[in-house]
């Protein structure tokens, strides 16, 4: 992230006002028109009736030492998108290349001595470790399934990551239970980083984790990648924790990245509209802003199914500007502002795409509701409304379709749930996608199948004794390590 801050910092004084410099970084990761659809199977034949579109054509790339934030609803297609770069899935189209190395179609074995590029990072501290393996042989798993002898020997060099994460080598015959939350999810980064990897995806790397440890556990990410050079894909639902640590952040709704833009950006001037929705939920910490007016976006009715999708935006049927154009042509994700594409034909603080299609959709005049905060502050009810709603900043004047924005002048809410049909989507698929994340105190040693980064997995092949029974030692190990910054570390500051 410093080398961000440098690469910044020299590239305003080359370049001319106003435009942010083009990254020149070496593209790591680059994903093109990427597809994950779960097919939907009916019947004794089995016959597919349907698609999960969970992932529906994403364009996007990651430069080395850069870290991409992927923000959006619950079932926005995030964890599938990370699970697919990273190839724990298999994509259904599109392409994935890795330092310029097609990786959109390796086996399973092609794949293996990739493992140590790219990492993941799970949710769920508590159920991505083993309950039956110590510490040392979670952490050391990723040298047993690369066959990797490091210098100074293993236990050398897992005490040592132990300590890079902020743990005690102490800790090395302990269990995951003895751990907390936080420590939980150190001792996740501590193996994903035994390989030095260059890639790690980390899917909701704090979201499990109490508000308080957060921060510990996103700073330590972040000095981490600067000690390390470690690249980084942050998923998140919320825009709260990524703002933090992210050169640029993606938006996705609905399968689809809305708008990809650099984080200042991205935070002054959103352009895409869902971008703004999501930014009303928020919490302004500002001090300099709290006085000035602020309101926040209520965005009505849920997210639309993943089965069948909208036709062209996908977000029309959510938003206060969508008119005839909106629900018969897809926006395509084009770079409007220099380092920032969005796909919207009404965007924010942007000329109008389509400007001689004004009239309102009639299901966009109630999409949408702004609510001052003077008004949610003065009314439990509505503040109760509003829960899963955001502080929006004080809108900058919308130069294109002035209607629409006072149309716009009505609420929503947000946080819909994912559709109810998708729970029926190819059973097999989905328990695939379970076994990389559940933690499952499985029988006895397996064969090892591959050497997926996938923790469990790794855990599992451990021909390890167990411990007759969950070792009666002090519940919390310890209190978190060090004395971290209470708040995350602005990142570039
Ligand atoms: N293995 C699977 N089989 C069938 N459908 C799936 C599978 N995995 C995910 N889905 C569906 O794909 C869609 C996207 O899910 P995904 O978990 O990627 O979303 P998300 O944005 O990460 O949500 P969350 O933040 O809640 O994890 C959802 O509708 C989900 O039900």
């Amino acid at each position: 992230m410093s080398e961000t801050k440098k690469t910044d910092t020299a590239a305003k004084a080359a370049v001319p006002e106003q435009a942010s410099a083009p990254d020149e970084r070496e593209v790591l990761l680059k994903v093109e028109n990427l597809t994950k659809h779960f097919p939907i199977k009916k019947g004794i034949l089995r016959r597919q009736v349907g698609a999960v579109k969970a992932v529906d054509g994403i364009d996007f790339e990651v430069r080395k030492g850069e870290t991409l934030g992927v923000v959006g609803e619950s079932g926005c297609g995030k964890s599938t998108m990370g699970r697919v770069i990273t190839r724990l899935q298999d994509p259904t189209g599109g392409s994935i290349s890795f330092e310029g190395q097609d990786i959109t179609r390796l086996s399973t074995g092609e794949m293996r001595p990739l493992r140590r590029d790219i990492q993941m990072i799970f949710q769920d501290p508590y159920g991505s470790l083993n309950p039956r393996h110590t510490i040392g042989s979670i952490v050391s798993a990723p040298f047993r399934l690369q066959g990797v002898e490091p210098e100074g020997g293993v236990k050398k060099e897992v005490q040592r990551l132990l300590e890079l994460v902020g743990l005690s080598p102490e800790h090395y015959n302990r269990y995951p239970h003895e751990f907390s939350g936080g420590q939980r999810q150190r001792i996740g980064i501590a193996r994903a980083l035994a390989l030095k990897p260059k890639l790690v995806v980390a899917d909701e790397p704090v979201s499990a984790l109490d508000v308080s440890i957060q921060a510990q556990v996103v700073n330590l990410m972040d000095d981490l990648q600067q000690e390390l050079g470690l690249t980084y894909v942050i998923i998140a639902h919320d825009l709260s924790v990524v703002r933090h640590v992210s050169d640029r952040i993606a938006v996705m709704y609905l399968g689809k990245i809305v708008e990809l833009a650099d984080r200042n950006a991205l935070y002054e001037a959103p352009m895409h509209p869902y971008t703004k929705a999501l930014m009303s939920a928020v919490p302004v910490p500002d001090t300099k802003r709290r006085g000035q007016k602020s309101e926040r976006i209520l965005l009505r009715g849920d997210v639309p199914s993943p089965i069948a999708p909208p036709s062209g935006c996908r977000f029309h049927t959510r938003c206060w500007k969508a008119t005839e154009i909106c629900r018969t042509t897809e926006p395509q994700l084009v770079e409007l502002k220099l380092g920032q594409r969005v796909a919207c034909h009404h965007p924010e603080n942007f000329a109008d795409q389509a400007p001689q299609d004004t009239v309102l959709l009639s299901a966009a005049k109630e999409a949408s509701e702004l609510v001052p905060d003077e008004v949610l502050a003065g009314e439990p009810e509505a503040a109760a409304k509003s829960e899963a709603v955001t502080e929006t900043l004080p809108e900058p004047a919308t130069d294109a379709k002035p209607e629409a924005a006072a149309e716009s002048e009505s609420a929503t809410d947000a946080k819909p749930e994912p559709a109810a049909e998708e729970t029926e989507a190819e059973p097999e698929a989905k328990s695939e996608a379970e076994k990389e994340t559940s933690p499952e105190p499985e029988p006895e040693p397996e064969p090892e199948p591959e050497p997926e980064p996938e923790p469990e997995a790794a855990a599992e092949s451990e021909p390890e004794p167990e411990p007759a029974a969950e070792p009666e030692a002090e519940p919390a190990a310890e209190p978190e390590p060090e004395a971290a910054p209470k708040s995350p570390k602005p990142k570039g500051k």
